[in-house]
């Protein structure tokens, strides 16, 4: 792969749709070998987002650039349902170049996919496990990935992040992926992006992100200082508040400071973007 210091960048990058902006002024970078969780409430624009990575879709303003080959698995996972799963590793084998048989077979075999069932006939999980499958056997460099864990039992989303974990270690693969369900990118996930109306609300690398907030319960009214407040939530005489830390975390009259969970602060920035 060409060193180009980053895997996906993208500049001032919009999509209008009739209705409006979904996506506007997106600028960020991600660096070769992250994983980076891409987070935000319904409709926010990430899948948007996603096809314009996987050159499916022209931005209507801006640019996104991604470095070496590109795999992308969409959130309906597109396959020929009269085919079997063998005749998919086939098909998947005769269009590119870069297929890594052996490495399907084992995929295939870590899924306990029949190679013999129709794709039809497959769970929705299955399909989604088959087609993460041919997207890692091309042996991308970049890999987007719409919401994969979705239909996927508990069992199968742990092989599967364990899966991915495994080809960025070994070949420094970037993955993208986008989910509802955080507790399954906790330690997983070293980047995050949050998406808010289309715009990017939080991005960075996620213990810089944590580090740099604070939850803090205090008197109502209390003083947070210069400090951003994020969210607070009410009680009855006290208040829990998300802190974005503006300078040192200086918090001398808090009772309680502690730094959020990577969900917690996600869950923070999505409920602030819901109340504005
Ligand atoms: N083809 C389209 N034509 C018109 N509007 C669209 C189209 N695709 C998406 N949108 C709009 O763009 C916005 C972003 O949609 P997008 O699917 O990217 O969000 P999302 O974050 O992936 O949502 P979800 O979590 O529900 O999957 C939404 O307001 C959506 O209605």
């Amino acid at each position: 792969m060409l060193d180009v210091g980053f895997a996906v960048r993208a500049n001032g990058l919009g999509v209008r749709y009739r209705r409006g902006w979904a996506l506007r002024d997106c600028s960020f970078e991600l660096a070769p070998g992250t994983v980076t969780a891409l987070v935000g409430a319904n409709g926010a624009g990430k899948s948007t987002l996603l096809r314009l990575a996987a050159g499916l879709q022209r931005p209507t303003e801006g640019v996104v650039e991604v470095s070496g080959e590109v795999g992308f698995v969409a959130q309906e996972k597109p396959l020929y349902r009269a085919f079997t799963v063998a005749e998919m590793l086939r098909f998947g084998r005769s269009t590119n170049d870069s297929w890594d048989q052996e490495y399907a077979e084992q995929l295939v075999g870590e899924a306990r996919l029949p190679a013999d069932a129709k794709v039809g006939s497959l769970s929705g999980g299955h399909r989604a496990r088959l087609a993460l499958v041919l997207a890692l056997a091309r042996r991308p460099q970049v890999l987007l990935l719409d919401e994969p864990l979705s239909e996927m039992d508990p069992v199968a989303r742990e092989t599967t992040m364990r899966a991915l974990m495994v080809a960025v270690a070994e070949t420094g693969l970037t993955v993208v992926l986008s989910s509802h369900v955080l507790a399954e990118l906790e330690g997983v996930c070293d980047h995050l992006l949050l998406l808010d109306q289309g715009s990017v609300r939080l991005e960075g690398d996620v213990e810089e992100l944590v580090e740099g907030h604070r939850v803090v319960v205090a008197a109502r009214g209390a003083d947070f200082g210069d400090h951003e407040v994020v969210t607070t939530r009410e009680g009855e005489r006290q208040v829990t508040a998300l802190l974005r830390l503006v300078g040192p975390p200086d918090l001398p009259d808090l009772p309680e400071a502690s730094t959020p969970a990577l969900n917690e602060l996600v869950v923070a920035y999505l409920r602030a973007g819901e109340a504005a």
